[in-house]
This record gives C-alpha cells, sequence and structure tokens, in this order.
C-alpha cells in the first residue's frame, strides 16, 4: 500500500497481536478453560470433555507456538517495509495477557496508543466485540494504575485480499493432494467442506445487524474463492461447523461437521477436503475436532478425509494484515484510504475500518460491559 506518511502507522506508538490464548501445561488447562467460560453457562460436562482434548495434547494448546511464529513473520514484514513501531503479542485467556503486556510498555516506554491485530477474521461476538472488551478492560485496570492507554483494531478481515488468496491458495494446495490420492477429481465422488467455529444462532443474529452476519461473510468468501478456481478445480462446496459447546438446549449454527460426513458417505461422496476457513492457524479446533475427530468420523465411514493446511505464517497473510494495520492508521489520521476487498464483497462500516459502535452485541449478561468502540462510528 503506498503511504506518503514517514511512519505508515502513525499515531501509533505500538502495534499489539491480540488472540485467545491458550494452556502451555497440564496444571493449566482448568484455570485456562475456567477463564474462558466465566459467566458463559457452558455446563461442566462440557469443560470435563473439552480439558481432555487439551490432556490428549499433553495439556499444552498449539495456538501459544503459532502465534509466536505469526509474530515473527508480522516482523519480518515490518522490517522489509522499514516499520518501527513496536510489536508486541497479548492474549485474553492466557499468558501473556494484554493488561500485563501494555501496561509493560506504557511504564517502559511511555506508549500510550495501541492497534491491535486480532486473529479473528469474522464478524461475531466471540470474535469481534469481545477483543474490544477486552481493550476496555485493560484501559480501565491500567487507568486505575494511573497509566492513561488507548486501542484501535484492523477491520474484521474475511474478505481481504490478502486473508483471501492466502485461504484460496491452501484451497488449492488441498485439492492437489486430493487429485492426487484419488487420480482426479470427480465431482460426484468428491466434496470441499470448509469447516468454521459454531456460535449459537442468537450470536449469529447479533452478528449481522450491520454488517454481513458471521456466517454470511463464510459464504461470500466460499463464493470468491469458488469463483477463483480453475474449471478442473471444481467441487461442491459448503459450510460446516465444529466445536459446538453451550447447554444442547441452545440452538448452534449447523449442520456440524461429524453429522454432514455421515449423510455424505450414505449419499456416495467418498472422498472430502476439510478446509479450516474459519481459523487462521492449527489451533486446537483444527488439531482436536477436525484432525482428530471428524477425521475418526470419517474413518467410520469409510470417507476419504484430507484436511486443508491452515493459514499458518503465510506471507500472502502476514503482509496482508499489515496493509490492514497501514490501512486502520490512516483511517484514524483522517486520510481517504480505499480498502481493499475482494471482488463482491464490501468494506464493513460506513468508512470506518473496524466494526460499528453497536455491532455483535453480546449476551444480556455482557451488554452492560463498556466495549471500546474502535471508529465509534454508530450504527
Ligand atoms: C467464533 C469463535 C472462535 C473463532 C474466533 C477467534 O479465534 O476468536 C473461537 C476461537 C477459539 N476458541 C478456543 C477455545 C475455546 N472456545 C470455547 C468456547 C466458545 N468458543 C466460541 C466461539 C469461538 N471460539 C463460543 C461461542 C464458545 C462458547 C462460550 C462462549 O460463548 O464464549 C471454549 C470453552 C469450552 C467449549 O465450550 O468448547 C474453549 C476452550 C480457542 C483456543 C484454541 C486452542 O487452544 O488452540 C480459539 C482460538
Ligand atoms: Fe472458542
Amino acid at each position: 500500500m503506498k503511504t506518503t506518511n514517514s511512519d505508515p502507522l502513525a499515531p501509533f506508538d505500538a502495534v499489539v497481536l491480540m488472540s485467545f490464548g491458550g494452556p502451555e501445561k497440564p496444571a493449566d488447562v482448568l484455570p485456562f478453560l475456567q477463564n474462558v467460560t466465566r459467566g458463559r453457562g457452558i455446563p461442566d460436562e462440557r469443560l470435563e470433555e473439552v480439558g481432555e482434548h487439551y490432556y490428549m495434547f499433553g495439556g499444552k494448546s498449539p495456538i501459544n507456538e503459532q502465534n509466536q511464529r505469526l509474530l515473527r513473520a508480522l516482523q519480518r514484514e515490518f522490517e522489509s517495509r522499514g516499520i518501527a513501531v513496536p510489536l508486541l503479542w497479548g492474549n485474553r485467556n492466557w499468558h501473556p495477557y494484554l493488561t500485563d503486556v501494555v501496561r509493560k510498555q506504557a511504564r517502559e516506554h511511555g506508549a500510550r496508543k495501541y492497534l491491535a491485530i486480532d486473529t479473528s477474521a469474522y464478524s461475531s461476538y466471540s470474535s469481534c466485540r469481545q477483543y474490544r472488551e477486552d481493550f476496555a478492560a485493560a484501559v480501565s485496570t491500567l487507568d486505575a494504575e494511573g497509566l492513561s492507554v488507548e486501542f484501535d483494531k484492523i477491520r474484521q478481515y474475511y474478505n481481504h485480499p490478502g486473508f483471501a488468496k492466502a485461504q484460496l491458495d491452501c484451497v488449492r494446495r488441498g485439492l492437489a493432494e486430493l487429485a492426487m490420492r484419488a487420480g482426479s477429481l470427480d465431482g460426484k465422488r468428491h466434496k470441499i467442506l470448509y469447516v468454521t467455529h459454531s456460535i449459537p444462532t442468537s450470536m449469529q443474529e447479533s452478528s449481522q445487524r450491520f454488517t454481513p452476519g458471521y456466517a454470511e461473510q463464510h459464504e461470500e468468501l466460499i463464493a470468491w474463492i469458488s469463483g477463483q478456481l480453475n474449471e478442473s478445480e471444481q467441487l461442491d462446496a459448503e459450510l460446516v461447523y465444529c466445536s459446538r459447546s453451550g447447554s444442547p438446549a441452545t440452538p448452534w449454527l449447523e449442520p456440524d461437521i461429524n453429522d454432514r460426513l455421515r449423510e455424505l458417505s450414505r449419499s456416495g461422496v467418498e472422498a472430502v477436503l476439510a478446509v479450516p476457513l474459519g481459523f487462521v492457524s492449527d489451533h486446537m479446533e483444527v488439531k482436536y475436532d477436525l484432525d482428530t475427530e471428524a477425521a475418526q468420523t470419517a474413518r467410520e465411514e469409510g470417507l476419504t478425509f484430507l484436511r486443508a493446511e491452515s493459514l499458518g505464517v503465510s506471507p500472502i497473510f502476514a503482509s496482508g494484515l499489515v496493509d490492514l494495520a497501514i490501512e486502520r492508521a490512516a483511517q484514524v489520521r483522517g486520510e481517504q484510504v480505499e480498502s481493499q476487498v475482494i471482488s463482491g464483497s464490501r468494506p464493513l462500516g460506513p468508512g470506518s475500518g473496524a466494526c460499528s459502535m453497536n455491532c455483535c452485541e453480546g449476551p444480556k449478561s455482557k451488554r452492560a460491559l463498556p466495549a471500546w468502540a474502535t471508529g465509534s462510528i454508530p450504527g
């Protein structure tokens, strides 16, 4: 992206890669799960079950190492563009916590204005607004300690060309592998399942009040990817969900990938390429819910199951994130910026790089929380 400013990230004093966080060792698992589910009404049985997923992988989530790799990729991208702003890493649910990282930076370097790059591409309470609540909590905790800080964040980036092209690459490589294994691709026997994290249908509804909703954003990206694939790469594709939690009485987005695999197998499908579209790297959901559980379901059904790579530290993805940070900084400086989006999509928000003030409203219990309204463009 072209910029006339000598510091393309001005007025920000630091950039923070903001993520979910995950346990490092078995003793971390329970306190981590308690952090995640505080006030969220998740049944104890579900917590025990999810705890088992972590113990199965030695009590260590893959997410922190993935974030450290992404951090290094972003740092390299900063260096190649001559960006000297410090790059930090903070989490919502585990060390290093956002508030601790920002406190240190504010104390030691006087940094006040932070721009967050978060690891969620789509709009929803869990993937957008909850991060803004984290910023609000950090602001108020640090304010009480006499430290004044401010946050802004890049927009949700499901329709940014960097993210989208990096996903397309993963799909293409997955299809090539499927073609190699099966001899060739076959529209009748092979299928693409795009997989994302399920959310309660109430959360889906609140995600679509001002912008295309969580599910619709995935559908837009899937349509774009399908349009980019060659004729020889065309397979039927659909969106399915994983990682449902909460009470069975609460409706969540469906179909679940396991249910869909069983149906597909019974309708004559022989091989499936699962694309983890909702995850930017190999999180526990990818390692357990897809590579372990869904792979097992497929085996039981006699289906060939291939999992496309997740983005990880794809250079197109990392460089896209830096473009998004530059875009946001320019908007905050009041410059006219053209938001880059894939064809058939439009930027979120009326001229704002971020979600609108009232988007992605959370459950009633959380509504009183101040969400740091980046861009603060109402509605
Ligand atoms: C949309 C979405 C994303 C994608 C956007 C983003 O990345 O932010 C995401 C990411 C993640 N979710 C993660 C882990 C968990 N999510 C849980 C629970 C929940 N997730 C939800 C939604 C999402 N979650 C929801 C609606 C709940 C129910 C409770 C509530 O309403 O808040 C629970 C509690 C147990 C359970 O019920 O499963 C755990 C342990 C990890 C870390 C994985 C690792 O360790 O690698 C990551 C990256
Ligand atoms: Fe989650």
